[in-house]
């Protein structure tokens, strides 16, 4: 795999070295430390998957980390190492230290078990040179107050109960609810480890930047709770009165009346002007059942990255809207393994099965491609027309049908 540069060595991170893993960390993304809000805040990252580079002094001069997901698929779940606190200290960078981590990234990833990798990028071009492909976008909306949506039967009939977010009682009610809503969307990542469920609902002052404590509302059928959202307001007075800003952090719901009802009350609150959404899908509801959509303000971006790192292991993990019997050749620079041509038969009844070949190829495209392909957001055909995937139409057109996803990858958080 990748070499470091003479004197410095890949090492675990033990307890004691935490601070120096987070310094490191900060140094790279010029946070702000904060020892007040991080003493308050579980940490995320289990110790076992922190990872840091030494330089020949001794001193981390970069760290990466990984979280244990079950990532949702097409038809299933598949066991997922979530790359994240990648950081190369300033002083020490472009000397080849991120390559070296990515090789022990993927090695580590395949030796638990783990055959594909997921993360959000800080920087787009950086990845797509290790295999990720950019397997998913979402959008944000600042929408005004009182945008108008369409009548959903039962909406009316369901109340909404506002509260400050209280993380020990609340934790739990929102990574399940939320976790129930995104029932069938690729890459809507549970937050199994507690960690990460707490750190969902947390706020310290530290994050509010003038916004109100954080306040959790629920859509409610009698006693039950259908929907919910996690929601501040930042307070503002200009020449024409009050100029309030809405921020939703989250929302989540189990149906369309829950949703419409959700909608209704967080775009119709009092002083405010304008109300910015959290990360939606592509094909949320709320852009379905806006009258107007217009007067919204969208912002599209690059959500998940994806890379298979045992290519068999990862396409039979997913399951496939139309049968499918293709050949792809695939080129992976960085594991060998994946590299060559593989049989894919998928049947209407869920049988998958992923071989060694030596038949001619239908497809020609490298791993980056089939990790963006993989969670059914893009269109092989689609790749194909920009010149990055190849075959003849009949089988791009093929591999797109049975690839897709009927709602569109997302997901809701970023890690
Ligand atoms: C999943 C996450 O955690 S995303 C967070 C990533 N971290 C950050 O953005 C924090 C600030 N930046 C950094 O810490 C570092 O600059 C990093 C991690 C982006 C890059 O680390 P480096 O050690 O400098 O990268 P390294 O020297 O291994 O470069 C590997 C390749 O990536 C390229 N590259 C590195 N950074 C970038 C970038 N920001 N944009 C485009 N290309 C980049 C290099 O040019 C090099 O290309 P080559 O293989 O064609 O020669």
């Amino acid at each position: 795999m990748s070499a470091l540069p003479p004197g410095y060595r890949t090492v675990a991170v033990p307890a004691d070295r935490l601070a120096e893993f987070r310094t490191t960390d900060q140094l790279a993304f010029a946070s702000v430390p904060d020892p007040e809000t991080e003493a308050s805040l579980p940490f995320p990252i289990p110790q076992e998957r922190m990872m840091a580079v030494e330089a020949p002094d001794g001193t981390f001069a970069a760290v990466h980390g990984s979280y244990e997901f079950a990532m949702p698929v097409p038809g299933g779940t598949v066991p997922c190492a979530g790359l994240t606190w990648v950081a190369v200290r300033p002083d020490q960078r472009r000397r080849g230290l991120l390559r070296a981590m990515i090789a022990t990234h993927l090695e580590r990833s395949l030796g638990r078990g783990e055959p594909v990798s997921a993360l959000f990028a800080a920087e787009a071009a950086i990845y797509g040179r290790f295999g990720y492909g950019s397997a998913a976008d979402d959008v944000r909306l600042t929408l005004p107050r009182g945008a108008a949506l369409r009548p959903v039967p039962g909406s009316d009939a369901l109340t909404v109960h506002l509260e400050r977010v209280d993380p020990d009682r609340h934790a739990d009610l929102v990574e399940d609810l939320g976790r129930r809503a995104g029932a069938g969307r690729p890459g809507w990542m549970p937050r199994a480890a507690a960690p990460l469920r707490v750190r969902a609902v947390a706020d310290p002052p530290a994050w509010r930047h003038g916004f109100e404590p954080l306040l959790l509302a629920t859509v409610r059928d009698g006693r039950e709770v259908r929907g919910l959202a996690l929601l501040a307001r930042k307070e503002a007075w200009g020449e024409a009165g009050p100029d309030y800003t809405v921020q939703v952090r989250l929302a989540a719901a189990l149906d369309a009346a829950a949703t419409h009802r959700l909608w209704t009350f967080l775009l119709d609150l009092d002083l405010t002007t304008r109300v910015e959404t959290p990360v939606l899908p592509v094909d949320d509801p709320l852009l379905h059942l806006l009258v107007d959509p217009r007067p919204a303000r969208r912002r599209l971006a690059d959500n998940l990255w994806v890379r298979l790192l045992d290519v068999p292991a990862a396409l039979t993990a997913r399951r496939y809207a139309a049968p499918l019997d293709v050949v792809l050749d695939v080129t992976d620079d960085l594991l060998p393994q994946n590299a060559g041509r593989w049989r894919v038969v998928a049947d209407h009844a869920g049988s998958v099965d992923v071989a060694r070949t030596t038949a001619d190829a239908d497809v020609r495209l490298d791993v980056r491609e089939l990790g963006a392909l993989y969670l059914g957001g893009r269109s092989a055909a689609a790749l194909g027309d920009a010149g990055l995937v190849t075959g003849e139409a009949a089988a791009l057109g093929t591999l797109t049908t049975a690839f897709l996803s009927p709602r569109a990858p997302v997901c809701p958080w970023n890690f």
